[in-house]
């Protein structure tokens, strides 16, 4: 791969054969495999910096590091959110090469055979269905030991993971009492809390080990690492650069005959300061900009809802209503319990330097309590889907993830003093609930013509009781798991918030309005749809609709938002896209 950093630097009279919009996730692992086609040239434009050198980026405890940098994050926040007193919460995003996947938590979860099978009922393809898409995951994936050489027989099942790949999982984790405690639980409680050997099988329900895109030596696999990197000099990357538009190719003006317009055009600046400057694809250019980035370039393009983009001013090229709307995301909440487990509070310097040496440690995980996930699928009859019906794809997909993140006697210790005083107890237990198939929706829209500007981010989080609802019996789900006698000795009621005054759907609902975050999960903003669907922006083949040599490859086109977080879902839908390409071309 040659990297540059202005588009003057690029060499002249070079036409490449692919332009990717967006050097993320799904942007990144395009370009590497469309690379691995030693005749065709890829320019990938990515508006942050390399990820080479940024420390941060390495050991996956650091993750924080680069959420919380402005210089490597767009620094965006949502409208304020009525289904949560109107709070307006900070929405990550990176902004550095491999994108979300340089600085995510790294959590590597396929959701459920369900989840895939219904993007194929939705889109009308059947490639997207489970069956399908495993292999294709499985292809992608070096499923290796962890760094601590730690046993990982019992924490996944060999026969639904790749070994070959080039993205590296693997199932990390400590050794913490917590573990057997929570593998305790699936004997005692297995009606509602079974032991999980793989969450990557297709029916995460369960008590189960995480697997994390990281390798054997706990550094992080993503996108730049796995694709990028490992890509041949017929990939360049020019980096700190922007996609303003993608515009129409000079031999097919949007006036021509053909009522399609041929977008394999990109324009592209430095910044708002500078010129700014186009290129042209030989074959198509590929938009990656993620969740808010991507209906961003469509709709200053000209693609997207008429009446919206004659309100700014911008010339509408497709009318497309659908572009920016659906806009998903998961819904989480911490609670907190007081326990007597020893707390993972750890000094960070230190960390830092036995990482570095041994690749062991607290910074081998995004939280140090990451080791295990709980999924819970409610039960046909829970007083949540007397609100609604019930969202989940089907019966193997849960509704809830319970993520075990950290014992702290610093939050221990406010928590108590601010939400409960007078509770006996210094370490607190945290744990994040997130409700998997929320119904709210939301929209991205421009706030402005210039591609400079933040775009209106509306996650529409909580808009629905059914939302709520979930969530509640999320809450008390866990409670009543922290009441299993094998916790007895170690794990108190919950502190916040506080079991005692909270039992109420009334009292869980304030909790839930009060403490309610996205989960960062975001899709669905340029969602795919049936060839020929009067909704949805992009086609199965991720072709933009009403358009020609422009296609989409990011969580903007997901469907729904899966059962579990999100990154394993790009990586299998660029996968597949890239399959599509090669062949289409070759
Ligand atoms: C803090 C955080 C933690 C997460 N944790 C997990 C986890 O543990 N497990 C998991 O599976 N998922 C996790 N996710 C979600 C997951 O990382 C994302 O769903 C996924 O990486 C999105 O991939 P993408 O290709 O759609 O977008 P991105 O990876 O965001 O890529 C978009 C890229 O396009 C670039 N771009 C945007 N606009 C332009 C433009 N105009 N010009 C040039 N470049 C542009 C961006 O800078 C970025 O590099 C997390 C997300 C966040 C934010």
């Amino acid at each position: 791969v040659v990297f540059f950093e202005s588009v003057d630097e690029l060499p002249r009279n070079l036409e490449y054969d692919f332009i990717i919009a967006g050097g993320g996730t799904g942007g990144g692992t395009v370009a590497g495999r469309l690379a691995e086609n030693p005749k065709w040239k890829i320019l990938v434009i990515e508006a942050g910096p390399s990820n080479e050198g940024i420390f941060a980026t390495m050991p996956p405890g650091l993750s924080g590091q680069v959420s919380n940098n402005p210089n490597l994050t767009w620094g965006y926040f949502t409208t304020p959110q009525s289904g949560m007193n109107d709070r307006v919460t900070s929405y990550s995003r990176a902004k550095l090469l491999g994108g979300c996947s340089s600085h995510n938590g790294g959590g590597y979860t396929r959701g459920s055979r369900d989840d895939w099978d219904r993007w194929a009922n939705v889109t009308g393809d059947n490639g997207l269905r489970w069956d399908n898409m495993l292999e294709v995951m499985k292809q992608g994936e070096n499923f290796v030991n962890n760094s601590a050489h730690l046993p990982q027989q019992g924490h996944f099942d060999p026969s639904v993971h790749g070994f070959n790949g080039k993205l590296f999982v693997s199932a990390t984790y400590t050794i913490y009492p917590l573990n057997d405690l929570l593998l305790g639980v699936t004997k005692e409680l297995p009606d509602e809390f079974p032991f999980l050997l793989d969450e990557n099988g297709g029916r995460p329900i369960g008590v189960s080990w995480a697997h994390r895109t990281e390798d054997s030596t706990a550094t992080r696999s993503s996108s730049a690492t796995a694709f990028i990197e490992t890509s041949g000099d017929n990939l360049h990357v020019l980096v700190n650069t922007y996609v303003t538009r993608v515009l129409s190719h000079p031999s097919s003006s949007p006036l021509s005959s053909s009522s399609i317009t041929d977008f394999r055009g990109v324009e592209l600046a430095k910044d708002a300061q500078s010129r700014r400057k186009t290129l042209f694809a030989k074959k198509e250019v590929i938009v990656a900009g993620g969740v808010i980035g991507t209906p961003q370039i469509l709709m200053n393009s000209g693609i997207g809802p008429r009446e919206e983009l004659k309100a700014l001013g911008i010339k509408t090229l497709v009318d497309n209503p659908s572009v920016g709307k659906n806009f998903t995301d998961q819904i989480s909440v911490v609670v907190f319990f007081n326990t007597t487990l020893p707390n993972t509070d750890f000094d960070l310097d230190q960390a830092i330097a036995e990482w570095n040496t041994t690749h062991t440690g607290p910074l081998i995980m995004s939280a140090p309590l990451k080791n295990q996930i709980v999924w819970v699928r409610l039960k046909d009859d829970s007083p949540a889907f007397e609100v609604g019906p019930d969202p989940s794809p089907g019966e193997n997909a849960p509704h809830i993830e319970v993520n075990t993140n950290a014992v702290s006697a610093i939050t221990g210790a406010s928590v108590n003093a601010q939400l409960a005083p007078g509770v006996n107890g210094t370490n607190t237990i945290q744990i994040s609930l997130i409700n998997l198939h929320p119904v709210s929706r939301g929209s991205i829209k421009l706030s402005s013509p210039s591609p400079f500007d933040p775009p209106i981010i509306d996650p529409g989080l909580l808009n629905s009781p059914l939302d709520f609802a979930v969530l509640r019996e999320g809450i008390r789900s866990t409670q009543r798991l922290f009441l299993a006698s094998v916790f007895n000795t170690s794990v108190f009621g919950s502190v916040y918030p506080l079991e005692s005054t909270s039992s109420s759907d009334e009292a869980l609902d304030t909790f839930i309005k009060d403490e309610g975050a996205p989960y960062l999960h975001g899709g669905c903003s340029a969602m795919m749809s049936p060839r020929g669907a009067s909704w949805g922006v992009v086609d199965p083949d991720f072709g933009v609709k009403g358009t020609k040599g422009l296609r989409v490859i990011d969580a903007s086109v997901f469907p729904s938002i899966p059962s579990g977080h999100t990154q394993a879902h790009v990586y299998g839908l660029a996968e597949r896209a890239s399959r599509m390409i090669k062949e289409m071309w070759a």
